[in-house]
């Protein structure tokens, strides 16, 4: 598994105020947004493309498209659904899944409680979206399950990593023979005593979307 850290300076001009504990809602979710946008820039360097030739007015340019089966870009709810128009900004035309996974506030072990996935992913380039990549648990389970159902390149796109959960990650895939990375614009200090980044910027979830 590979992990890429965005080394920009807007990433961090924008990341630093999503820390912010006075950040409110809105301005919270147009910056997730922003931030997967820049980030998806650099998750879909390997985007599959085949070469084709258009006719300019002044004549024909050799150039590329997507290929089919479009890739499949997938969140996390809940707090994966702030990353998804700015994904699909940059990657329109994906198809678009759904895992619904809740962490235990306790055991820190990850349950899922919703899948709407494509069975058969054979051949097909998926695209995971979630803003924290804690202890790995959640995201471990997301890649195995798009794995099982034959996903042959997995890229994870997070705002946040800490190193305990890179770890569990290359740990868990070490059998893995497919591309796997995952892309953050930064890596933490470590996990607190109840699970959280620090420094981090809290609960993703809840700054998106309120305390439930
Ligand atoms: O790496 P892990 O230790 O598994 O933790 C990370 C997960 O925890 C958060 O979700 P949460 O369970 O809070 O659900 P929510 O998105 O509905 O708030 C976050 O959005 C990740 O999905
Ligand atoms: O720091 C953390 C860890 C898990 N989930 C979050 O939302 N934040
Ligand atoms: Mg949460």
């Amino acid at each position: 598994m590979k992990t890429l850290v965005a080394d920009h300076p807007l990433v961090a001009h924008k990341l630093t105020t999503l820390r912010d504990e006075t950040t409110d809602s809105p301005t919270f979710r147009r910056l997730a947004d922003e931030l997967v946008t820049l980030l998806a820039y650099e998750a879909t360097r390997d985007v599959r493309v085949a070469d084709v030739t258009v006719t300019t007015p002044v004549g024909p340019a050799e150039g590329v498209r997507l290929t089919r089966p479009q890739p499949l870009v997938v969140p996390i709810l809940r707090a994966g659904l702030g990353m998804l128009d700015g994904m699909t900004r940059l990657l329109p035309t994906a198809e678009v899944g759904f895992l619904g996974m809740v962490r235990d506030e306790g055991t820190l072990k990850a349950t899922t409680y919703a899948t709407r996935l494509p069975d058969d992913l054979s051949g097909r380039q998926c695209y995971v979206l979630d803003p924290m990549l804690a202890t790995g648990g959640t995201l471990a389970a997301a890649i195995q399950l798009l794995l099982d159902r034959g996903a042959d390149d997995v890229t994870a796109i997070c705002l946040l990593a800490a190193p305990e959960g890179i770890a569990h990650l290359e740990e868990a895939l070490v059998n893995v023979e497919v591309p796997v990375r995952v892309v953050t614009a930064a890596v933490d200090d470590h996990l607190n005593e109840n699970g959280f980044i620090v420094p981090g910027l809290g609960d993703a979830g809840d700054r998106l979307y309120g305390v439930v």
